[in-house]
């Protein structure tokens, strides 16, 4: 057998002791598959004290992750410390330029820095890889940069945050709203303390701008990635949804249209019959939709100490292989820079929901609205008359496919309508 390939794992949290297990249990299965060891070195661990779950017998503690990049006895380092600047960049740039592959499962820091780092890695002649970045356990970067690498992507789509979707999930199955359904996904420990990178789609729109240069072979540009989080869907549009026979997903998707690559994160509006209507909980799903393939569907964990390091461990065995493929499917050098679509110039049907008085003339005025940019009405939701003491009611409005500035013009003129006692919800209407 060869010589074992030397790993050095910056970050012993969920990820890193989860990997750090994983090849423990596995080595001789892993070791006959790569016709080499994967070893396990050395790791960093601020607190050496600490019982994490594993066995961390022969395996040297850094204080420094940076050590890890510059030793002379590791041939990759698996940065799994989180943030988008920081010591997690230095680690992988100090490693890169040092010669080594670097295996990361870094969201964040990669949709900000992902182009310049992969051209690091490909000047340097090393790997760069990130399976573990999107989707958790779903191998969705190797399905894009090997298994589908023959088709042209016409679209691309998924439920790339496990939080959303189990608080969406959750909300349907109880009639609870948003903010009691996030409470439990914090004290049941899916959300973070701080949930903003969840539920206001951050967290999907990085996984997005990574999973849209694979499939486009462009660099990765989160600042063009048009993100809105779930805070403000309620149990009502929940149910309406229902109604309508959608569901309401946290989606990310991204098209190639007329204007350019179109990327967005959003709640959406998806018939109960597409196949992604019913990846409920906290799973995650991407569906890739490839000109001579046709449509493709991947679903899995995209969380947990298990599925994040069965995902690292596949890029270990991909460095141990020698197998260097171009981070983002073409080399760096040579990444389209196809221009981003703008969301005004978004074509698709719209969802409205309108918290109005019960007086007459209210939906005329509405509708005048809507008649005036050209935005044609598919349906309309009203139950009964408002029974509360506020007399408001809501309606709910769905529209035909129309482009979204016209919609945004119309939504101008629907919000100072004085009949109107909250702010509209807008939600798409996805056809898949
Ligand atoms: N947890 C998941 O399910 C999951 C899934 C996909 C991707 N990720 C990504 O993996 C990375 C790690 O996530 P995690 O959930 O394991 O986080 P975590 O907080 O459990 O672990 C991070 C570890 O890094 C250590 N650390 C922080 N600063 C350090 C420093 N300066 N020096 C040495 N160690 C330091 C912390 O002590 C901690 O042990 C993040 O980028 C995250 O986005 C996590
Ligand atoms: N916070 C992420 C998990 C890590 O990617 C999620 O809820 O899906
Ligand atoms: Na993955």
């Amino acid at each position: 057998m060869s010589q074992p390939i030397r790993i050095g794992i910056a970050g012993l949290g969920t990820v890193g002791a989860g990997t750090v297990k994983l090849l423990r249990e596995h080595a001789e299965l892993l070791a006959l598959r790569c016709g080499r060891p994967l070893q396990v070195v050395a790791a960093s661990a601020r607190d050496r004290k600490k019982d994490r779950g594993v066995d961390l017998a022969g395996i040297r503690l850094e204080s420094d992750p940076l050590a890890l990049a510059t030793a002379p006895d590791i041939d990759v380092v698996v940065e799994v410390i989180g943030g988008s600047d920081g010591v997690a960049r230095q680690v992988i740039e100090t490693a890169i330029a040092g010669g080594k592959h670097v295996v990361t499962a870094n969201k964040a820091l990669l949709a900000l820095h992902g182009s310049t780092i992969a051209a690091q890695a490909e000047a340097k002649g090393v790997i760069l890889g990130f399976e573990a970045a999107v989707a958790g356990g779903i191998p969705i970067i190797k399905a894009l940069r090997e298994g589908l690498v023959g088709n042209r992507v016409k679209r691309l789509y998924g439920i790339l945050n496990g939080t959303c979707n189990y608080i969406l999930t959750t909300m349907r199955e109880s009639g609870r709203d948003f903010a009691d359904v996030l409470a439990d996904a914090q004290k049941l420990g899916y959300a973070e303390a701080d949930p903003s990178f969840d539920v206001d789609g951050i967290d999907a729109a990085h996984k997005l701008a990574l999973l849209t240069a694979v499939a486009y072979g462009r660099p990765v540009d989160f600042a063009g990635v048009y993100v809105e989080g779930i805070r403000k869907v309620g149990a009502l549009d929940i149910r309406f949804a229902e109604e309508l026979d959608c569901r309401i997903k946290l989606l990310g998707l991204a098209r190639e249209t007329e204007h350019g690559i179109e990327q967005r994160v959003h709640p959406c509006l998806v018939p109960k019959t597409a196949p992604i209507a019913s990846v409920d909980g906290v799973f995650n799903a991407v569906a890739v939709e490839g000109d001579f393939v046709g449509q493709t569907m991947f679903e899995g964990r995209g969380a947990g100490a298990g599925p994040t390091a069965s995902a690292v461990v596949a890029d270990l065995v991909a460095v141990a292989r020698g197998h260097g493929l171009p981070a983002f499917v073409v080399p760096a050098a040579r990444l389209a820079s196809s221009p981003g679509s703008p969301i005004e110039r978004h074509r698709g049907a719209y969802y409205l929901r309108l918290m109005v008085l019960d007086r007459p003339g209210v939906i005329a005025d509405v509708t005048a609205a809507l008649r005036d940019e050209q935005v044609s009405l598919e349906s309309m939701l009203q139950h009964g008359r408002a029974r509360g003491p506020d007399d408001t009611v809501p309606v709910v409005l769905t529209t035909h496919v129309t482009e979204e500035a016209a919609m945004r013009r119309a939504l101008q003129r629907i919000a100072g309508l004085a009949m109107l006692r909250e702010k509209p919800i807008l939600i798409r209407i996805e056809d898949l």
